[in-house]
């Protein structure tokens, strides 16, 4: 399945409508740029894949993925709501004008501050990882009057399949409730006794960048099945995300409907045979809606040829603004700017400017002939790419640039090299 890009009639890449070249020409490179009706139009497949039923739901788009204000601007104008992680992505979404009861919050370690700062301004749902945190909300929100939603997060003891790394809904994870040890009735019966706390349902997450079915079957009957056990009346499913994408031509991801639909079968079901209203079907994908939409843009430099070995291309960003190869030994494609339709007549590694031999974006791409100055593009870098950038080396963060309709505009500044020292204070010892 060969991956989608769009380009023009002289076959240059263009994103959002606007010619590539001209964007690394205008803004620079190392540049992270999304074609922002491709983030629309993945909300739209999931709201679309829902209205097919008669279920109420919710399409929480997981801010770590790609967090920034303009972002979170067009989900909320894309009817999605926001699934956050720390105090900083609250913030964003605070300063991007989120409605705040459209809001969840995620998170193993939740500190005091941030489950104030949450409760102060008017957060929708926290979804409690553990004990530690369900004591402590239930105070916090007592003493400033308030009776918080929330959910309860389980460790469903799924395995999906999926890089060790960032698979989560196994029972050994450092996510959510016990099953097994019997965590998860205490914590029902403990928050469903708390006046400060109304518990709306389950939550869980098995993984990302999953592309069977499977898994999010076995993860519904399991919250179907936990509620049941429980005798507890779910008002709320909320499965997660980790829906695959497509990186390179031999992904084959599935379309969003199938999942919902599957999903949807089994809650219905589940909900059937308890006697339950169906509960509200809540998902969180981040990858699935921002993936795919971004491409990185690199100015090429030197290259290096190993006589039968191999040869290595670099370009001006590298691990700093992409840990993913790194990190997962996850693959990428790529294509020159000017010439993406062109057929490889080479095979080149293409590797980042970082002081670390492990610093290669693509091992043995092919690609037509490069030379020094040439803009390379990285297809497929929109999810957890900026949102996990590094100043390694000292290096600056890239701009961020949002393009649709034929226009671009800058939606997160480059760092400057006096950005960089800006924290940094003399030492008076
Ligand atoms: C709780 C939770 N929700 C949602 C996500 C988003 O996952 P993805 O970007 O794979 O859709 C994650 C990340 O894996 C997560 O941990
Ligand atoms: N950061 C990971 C995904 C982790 C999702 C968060 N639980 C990635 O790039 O694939």
């Amino acid at each position: 399945m060969t991956i989608p890009f769009t380009t023009n009639d002289a076959g240059a890449l263009t994103i959002g409508g606007v010619p590539a070249t001209d964007l690394a020409q205008q803004y620079g490179t190392p540049l992270y740029v999304y074609d922002v009706e491709r983030i629309r139009g993945a909300i739209r497949a999931y709201r679309t894949a829902f209205d097919q039923h008669n279920v109420d739901y919710a399409v929480s788009y997981a801010a770590k993925a790609f967090a920034s204000v303009a972002m979170f601007q067009v989900a909320a104008e894309e009817q999605a709501h926001l699934d956050v992680v720390s105090g900083g992505e609250i913030a964003t979404a605070q300063k991007a004008g989120f409605n705040m009861a459209n809001v969840s919050f995620n998170g193993n370690n939740k500190s005091d501050d941030e489950l104030n700062y949450a409760l102060e301004v008017g957060l929708g749902t926290i979804i409690v990882d553990n004990d530690f945190e369900l004591v402590r909300l239930a105070k916090l929100a007592a003493a400033k009057g308030i009776k918080q939603k929330i959910l309860l997060r389980i460790a469903p003891a799924v395995s999906a399949h999926t890089h060790e790394y960032i698979m989560t809904g196994q029972a050994d994870s450092k996510f959510g409730f016990d099953v097994a040890s019997g965590q998860v009735a205490d914590a029902i019966k403990k928050a469903e006794a708390e006046t400060s706390l109304d518990l709306l349902g389950l939550h869980a997450h098995i993984g990302s960048q999953i592309f069977e079915i499977e898994g999010f079957v076995a993860e519904a009957e399991k919250l179907v099945e936990l509620a049941a056990a429980n005798h507890f009346t779910p008002r709320v499913f909320d499965v997660g995300g980790g829906f695959g994408i497509q990186y390179t031509d031999d992904d084959k991801p599935l379309a969003s409907n199938k999942f919902i639909d599957a999903l949807v079968a089994v809650i219905e079901k589940g909900a059937h045979a308890n006697g339950w209203d169906t509960p509200a079907i809540w998902i969180e994908p981040g990858r699935s809606i921002v993936g795919a939409a971004g491409t990185t843009l690199y100015t090429a430099g030197s290259s290096k040829t190993i006589p039968g070995v191999r040869t290595y291309q670099t370009v001006d960003g590298g691990m700093g603004d992409n840990i993913r190869p790194a990190l997962y030994q996850a693959d990428y494609q790529a294509v020159v700017a000017d010439q993406a339709t062109a057929p490889a007549t080479t095979t080149v590694t293409l590797a980042g400017k970082y002081c670390e031999s492990g610093d290669i974006l693509i091992k043995d791409a092919k690609l037509p002939a490069i030379k020094p100055g040439d803009i390379i593009a990285l297809l497929s870098t929109g999810a957890y790419g900026y949102s996990m950038a590094s100043l390694y080396n000292r290096n600056p963060r890239p701009a961020v640039v949002f393009a649709e309709n034929g226009k671009s505009q800058e939606v997160i500044r480059r760092e400057t090299w006096e950005d960089l020292t800006d924290h940094d204070l003399d030492y008076q010892g």
